[in-house]
């Protein structure tokens, strides 16, 4: 499976990175342990209180969740921002609030604490009770990751049953970034995005309903067909880059989805594609031994930006990244590195900067072009979505008028 839970032993060329930025990242990892010794001695060693890892997550974001009253003090005294966000817009307080801790929320709040997702985390999933869900004709549609994916009726209807491996679910921490994931989707309602519908009430195993797609996932599509033409690709991108960017303009802070793959793409029986799993691939973020793990590594390889492989701060164009690859595979009927392992495309990706071949006969000049830009090793001269699409549906009008022209090859028009 070429899923990423942070890699144990990184590729050589990523560790002196790793080195380099664990040192200060100690006064992380002893605010989440409740050390307060180790705390004190690298606020001693001039440490920044404010220093905050790869999500924008600080010391105070890690002491609040853990409520760690002493070291959410200490840090307020040393002049730890109340008030800082993490990428997610979650502030110390939001943070203590999910884990019930009323010390800590007491205190934050002394020092002027805010907590702007506060509808979020007071607002849990949508529950569905179990007895609703016959789960004793229930057929496998397939496993992931994170679990099984089962056929079932809800309320006499065809739902998707998601299962959640008990290894990752047994994880309270995990398990409760898993039900702030799945209260955020719920939220959601676009048409290339799958439906929530809820998550199980006293079921024995933790498991959520999704609308069911009964044409299976992009990568299926393209198993079974191989290259699609070129009216298909582009319709099927556009499905896509409208789904994405639904997601990054969310408010009050975009859904970074940072696992956007062919599987995580499906089709309704309309052949409509919608985007699913996003801000699950948050849960293979477990923390390591010492409790702690600074790592910006979630996704699967063979999609994945190189700022996130070489685990630098990133943004939302990881997705605008992953985004060119489907693409290019929409045109090219697969992957084109199909013989060599995922982490090592990744690794050529992010240090050598490869990309995929772009053959002329196979890929109209604009969606080269596209192509491109999306996969710029610069994150930040990648387009938005809202720019692709407007791009895609320039290319869309081209390939109609081209039709309707009949007589020239559209390649012609590119
Ligand atoms: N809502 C759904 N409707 C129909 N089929 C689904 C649905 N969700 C998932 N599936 C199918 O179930 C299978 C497993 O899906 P799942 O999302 O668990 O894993 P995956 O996306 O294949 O891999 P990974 O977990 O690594 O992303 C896939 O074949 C997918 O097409």
């Amino acid at each position: 499976m070429e899923k990423l839970t942070p890699p144990s032993t990184p590729s050589k060329r990523v560790q002196p990175q790793i080195t380099d930025i664990e040192v200060p990242y100690r006064l992380l990892h002893c605010s989440s342990k409740g050390d307060k010794a180790g705390v004190i001695q690298e606020l001693a060693k001039g440490v920044e209180p404010n220093l905050a890892d790869y999500d924008k997550r600080t010391a105070l974001h890690l002491a609040s969740s853990e409520g760690c009253v002493e070291i959410v003090l200490l840090l307020l005294e040393k002049g730890a921002n109340v008030n800082s966000t993490d990428r997610w817009g979650r502030t110390p307080l939001s943070d203590a609030r999910s884990f019930h801790h009323e010390e800590t929320c007491k205190i934050l709040e002394n020092w002027g604490g805010m907590d702007p997702v506060g509808l979020d985390s007071q607002n849990p999933c949508c529950e569905i009770d179990h007895t609703e869900v016959d789960m004793d004709n229930a057929t496998l549609i397939g496993e992931g990751a994170y679990g099984e994916v089962y056929l079932v009726k809800w309320r006499g209807t065809e739902v998707a049953a998601k299962t959640i491996r008990s290894s990752i679910a047994s994880n309270p921490n995990v398990k409760k970034t898993f039900l702030d994931e799945l209260a955020l989707w719920q939220k959601l309602r676009h048409p290339n995005i799958v439906q929530f519908l809820g998550v199980l009430k006293h079921s024995d195993r933790l498991m959520f309903l999704t609308e069911y797609l009964r044409n299976g996932s992009l990568y299926d599509t393209l198993k079974r067909k191989g290259r699609l033409d070129s009216a298909t690709a582009v319709a099927y991108a556009l499905d896509i880059a409208r789904g994405m960017n639904y997601l990054h303009q969310h408010k009050p802070h975009a859904i970074i989805h940072r696992d956007l793959t062919p599987r995580n793409v499906l089709q309704d029986q309309s052949g409509r594609l919608k985007v699913t799993d996003f801000g699950l691939s948050k849960i293979a973020q477990e923390k390591d031994a010492l409790g702690y793990k600074m790592t910006g590594g979630t996704g699967s390889y063979r999609y994945m930006a190189p700022e996130v492989y070489r685990r630098e701060s990133y943004g939302k164009s990881v997705d605008v990244f992953s985004f060119a690859l489907i693409v290019h595979e929409m045109f090219h009927g697969g992957p084109s590195n199909r013989a060599q392992a995922p982490e090592q495309v990744a690794d050529k990706r992010a240090y050598e900067d490869l990309r995929p071949p772009l053959s002329s006969f196979v890929y109209p000049e604009s969606i080269k072009t596209l192509l491109r830009e999306c996969w710029h090793k610069n994150p930040n001269y990648r387009p938005t979505f809202e720019e692709i699409i407007s791009q895609l549906e320039i290319i869309q009008e081209s390939l109609q008028n081209t039709k309707e022209v009949g007589c020239c090859g559209w390649l012609q028009l590119f």
